[in-house]
């Protein structure tokens, strides 16, 4: 009995989860629910190791475009070179976090592929009132760059709504809740808007089927 309700819930799950990546094929975002990629007791390690990660505040993103965000480096991914871990203990903790099997195993039921993804770059963002990220374009980073992973850290902030434009014709308003993951592809524009109230926390990873040297290229200011 034990047996049959386990095969039923692990069928439901499945369920569930090729649901998403049908989603995830057809629209290029897809919203998964709390508790389905991350526990509670995941989502409170990553907060209180983010606190040990130093944190810059970024103003311009690499295409020029303009931001207001503090952001915590756990893995770089610098033009021409390989993607690397920021310097410390946290930041190795949270990709080893990351990285489990069984968290690899669901996330790539969702994206699909035959071949294993890596994440080339993860940070986190804080975003105190006041704070957004202007429309930019993922893939502009790095060209490698496939999906955007989301996780939500905060329960208690007003605006901040992600939106992303497909077209010039089509947005989606995402108000992603507490734990749960926007999944999203690196080719469509997208932006944060301002946070009206409260603190938003955010960590971010991008996953691709490549390992190598990031293939941006940056135009030199002189030619
Ligand atoms: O913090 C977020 O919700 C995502 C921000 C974003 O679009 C990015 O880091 O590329
Ligand atoms: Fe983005």
């Amino acid at each position: 009995m034990a047996r049959a309700v386990n095969d039923k819930s692990r069928l439901l799950a499945e369920e569930a989860l090729t649901k998403y990546r049908i989603e995830l094929l057809v629209k290029g975002t897809v919203l998964i629910a709390p508790q389905t990629l991350f526990t509670d007791d995941d989502l409170a390690r990553v907060d209180q190791l983010q606190t040990e990660i130093p944190e810059e505040e970024v103003r311009e993103g690499d295409a020029g475009d303009s931001h207001s965000v503090f952001v915590k480096r756990v893995r770089v991914d610098l033009p021409g070179r390989p993607p690397s871990n920021a310097h410390g203990t946290a930041p190795a903790q949270i990709i080893e976090l990351l990285e489990r099997k069984h968290r690899r195993l669901t996330l790539k039921k969702i994206l699909g592929g035959w071949s294993d993804y890596v994440i080339r770059r993860c940070q986190i963002h804080r975003m105190p009132t006041g704070s957004f990220v202007g429309i930019h374009l993922d893939a502009e980073s790095d060209p490698d760059f496939e999906y955007a992973v989301i996780v939500q850290l905060t329960r208690e902030f007003e605006g901040g709504e992600f939106v992303i434009y497909p077209s010039a014709y089509e947005q989606y308003v995402f108000r992603p809740p507490f734990g749960s993951v926007l999944v999203t592809t690196c080719r469509n524009r997208h932006e944060v808007k301002p946070v009206h109230a409260g603190e938003r926390r955010s960590l971010v990873y991008f996953c691709s089927k490549r390992s190598g040297a990031n293939r941006r290229i940056i135009e030199s200011s002189t030619s």
